[in-house]
Formats: C-alpha cells, structure tokens, sequence
C-alpha cells in the first residue's frame, strides 16, 4: 500500500458561540498586568482535518486542534512530501522521518502537532487496511469499558456549578473535573473564592467520587504552594497544571509537597518529554492529548515509559485519538470526556466536525471491536457552521 496523496483542510467555527464569562478558568495570560481577551488563549475555534489517500482506495483520518491554519501550513509544505509514495506500515520510519527533518524548528509546539495530525491518520488508514479497530493494533481490549470522567465545570455563580455537578451525577458518572477561576493576581479573596467553589461541588458530589482540579497553568509555585494544603481536606483526584508547561521542577516540588497528586503534560511533547517529567517524579498522572504529542507513535512509548513508572495515563480530552490508546494500555484507567455543549472555549468543535466518538452510558465509553480504524468519519451535517480553507 501507497499513500498518494495528503490533504488537508482547517475548519473555522462561524456559527454561534456562548462567550466565556470572566474568571471562566484560570490560565496563563492572568499574572500579566494587561490581561485584555484573558481567555483568547485558550479559547480555538478551528481545527485541522488531515486526510492520508492510499492506491488502494482506503483513505485515513486524522486532526490537529491547535493553531490550525499553521497546523496544514507545516503538513502542507513539510511533512506531506515526507510520506507520499511510502507505505502507512513503515510508521515508525515514517514518524521519524517527519521528526528529523523537522528537528531544527519542530520538536515541540505546533511542529510536533502536526506531525501527530498525520501520524493518525496513518494509523487510522493501517486499522481500515487490516480490517480491525486502532486498538487492536496497539494490544487489543484491556478493559470491558473505559470509564470517563466528566470534564467542564468551569467557573461561574456556585449554585450553577452545584447544578452542573448533580447533572454528572444524574447522567452517571461518579468522577468529573472543574476549573478554578482565580490566581495570584485575586489575592486572599481569590483565593477564597477557589476553595468555596471546590467546596460546593463537593457539598453536591460528596466524599466518595473523584473529583478533578484543573488550574490550566494559571497560578505559579508561591501561589500554588499556598493552595495545596488548603486543599488537601476536599481530597481531589489531581491537581492539574499549577504552573507553566515548561515548569518542570515547579511541578516537581509541588509533587513532593503534599498528599494531593500532581497532574500534567498536556502541554508536553513525545517520549522524551514525558521521560523527563517522569524521571524527576514532576507528575502523578500523564496527560498526554494524541494530536499534539507526537500522534499514536509517540503516544505509544510514553504509555510503556509510564508505565514503569507506575504512573498512570490519563490522555487531555478523550476523543478517538485517545481513547484507542486508553483501551489498550492497562496503566490508562479512564478518559476524560468533554460533555457535547454550544460552542464556548472550542473542544466542543470535535462533536461538530467528527462523527463517530462513543457518547458515555452511566459514566462509560465502549469501543466497537469490529469497526476498522478509529472509526471517525467527517460530519457534513454542520459544514456551513464552518469556514473551511482547502
Ligand atoms: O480538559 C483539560 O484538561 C483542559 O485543559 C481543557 C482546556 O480547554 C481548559 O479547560
Ligand atoms: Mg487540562
């Protein structure tokens, strides 16, 4: 088998948004003396589509969901020459092509993203090829299902996030993650406001479900340090990304420091990446998201390095990228789930562009044994919702 050809399309988001009011989540413009669009950070409303087209006929789907309009630049121009007229099969050659030729300015960031966007895709098109799901290529069914765990609740009035939190728990699921809304910048009444809101969600959940705490790099080590004892008697599951991504040691000290696990590495790139985050003991939960950390192929190895670890591997934002690794890999206890919603910061966008991810039951997620690739396919339905560039 061949590929041919790679196309690639980014889809843009003009239909109808639900603006993020203030202190929406905390992030990493908020220690900044101008904040202005504080949220525009993380708030992405495109994608990158990547279409890997093979002699046989058999075309593989992948995606890249940051900075998308550079995302297909860099397939476009670099990596797509890389991997037309070689086999899907060789991925691992194929992977290390697009690595090395990238070497000088990719490694890292939206380089490595788009090199996941097409590794994906390869696996994807391998899967239809042999006729078996993605996570039969990768060790096959380690779980009956996976649970997941809702993940918004972003900051708002505490009865509305109490209200969100029952409705988790009417739907099923018995783990589910917040955000904070305030940092450094807030002082002790921000401070306050964070703990009363970890407070009131667990007034609704209780003692005995998992719950998530996500700071989306919006605090820094002093801050950090200060909230972790505070927090320690609400019990979270995690604590996720105190302080900037490339905070290493940060992360590592906050480790150490209390009961409360350290979560992170969303923001953090292939194996070798991972293998300095878990050598210096920096988290207690991997968070590696499959379209940006360097696809299936590199996903893969960080699985096995945490594995010996003894960390678990819970990938950033479900999705099928992630799922197939999660299903296959035992040191991957469960997903994250982002519940389908209006059009608010962008994640929802997987639901708008994607047919095919598995909608939870009482808090779990199936995979189809039968169902060849990842089982993604292109939803035309809210096309014209999208500026789309090809
Ligand atoms: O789901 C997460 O872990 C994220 O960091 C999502 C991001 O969009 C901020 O909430
Ligand atoms: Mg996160």
């Amino acid at each position: 088998m061949k590929i041919t050809q790679v196309r690639t399309r980014v889809f843009e988001w003009k239909g109808h948004t639900v603006p993020p009011t203030p202190h929406f989540c905390s992030n990493a413009m908020d220690e900044l003396w101008d904040r202005g669009d504080s949220m525009g950070t993380f708030r992405f409303h495109g994608w990158t589509t990547v279409e890997i087209e093979t002699d046989t006929g058999l075309v593989g789907l992948g995606n890249v969901a940051l900075a998308p309009r550079i995302a297909k630049a860099i397939i476009d121009q670099y990596l797509a020459p890389l991997v037309i007229n070689q086999d899907p099969f060789d991925y691992e050659y194929l992977w290390q092509r697009m690595y090395r030729a990238t070497h000088a300015w990719g490694r890292k960031g939206i380089g490595m993203a788009a090199i996941s966007g097409v590794d994906i895709a390869i696996w994807d098109v391998m899967g239809k090829a042999v006729g078996k799901p993605v996570f039969k290529l990768l060790g096959g069914r380690t779980k009956e299902r996976i649970p997941c765990y809702a993940s918004k609740l972003y900051r708002t009035d505490l009865k509305s996030m109490q209200e969100e939190a029952q409705s988790y728990l009417d739907q099923g699921f018995t783990a589910m993650k917040m955000r904070f809304g305030y940092g450094p910048k807030d002082g002790p009444a921000g401070m306050r406001a964070n703990l009363d809101s970890v407070a009131a969600v667990r007034e609704v959940i209780g003692e005995d479900l998992d719950l998530m705490l996500e700071c989306y790099m919006g605090w820094n080590l002093e801050y950090a340090k200060r909230m972790l004892p505070r927090l320690e008697r609400y019990q979270p599951r995690w604590l996720e990304e105190p302080v900037l991504a490339d905070d290493i040691d940060g992360y590592a000290e906050l480790n150490r420091l209390t009961s409360i696990p350290i979560s992170g590495g969303e923001h953090e790139f292939t194996h070798y990446g991972f293998r300095q985050l878990l050598e210096k003991r920096a988290v207690s939960v991997v968070q590696y998201d499959t379209n940006r950390v360097g696809g299936i192929t590199a996903a893969r190895k960080i699985n096995a390095i945490a594995e010996s670890f003894s960390v678990p591997v819970i990938p950033h934002a479900g999705q099928m990228h992630n799922y197939h690794l999660t299903m296959s890999t035992l040191a991957s206890p469960m997903s994250e789930f982002f519940p389908v919603h209006d059009v608010e910061i962008g994640n929802e966008l997987f639901y708008y562009l994607f047919k095919g991810d598995p909608e939870p039951e009482n808090g779990f997620i199936d995979l189809d044994d039968d169902e060849p690739g990842l089982g993604l396919s292109l939803n035309d339905d809210y096309f014209d919702q999208f500026h789309i560039i090809e």
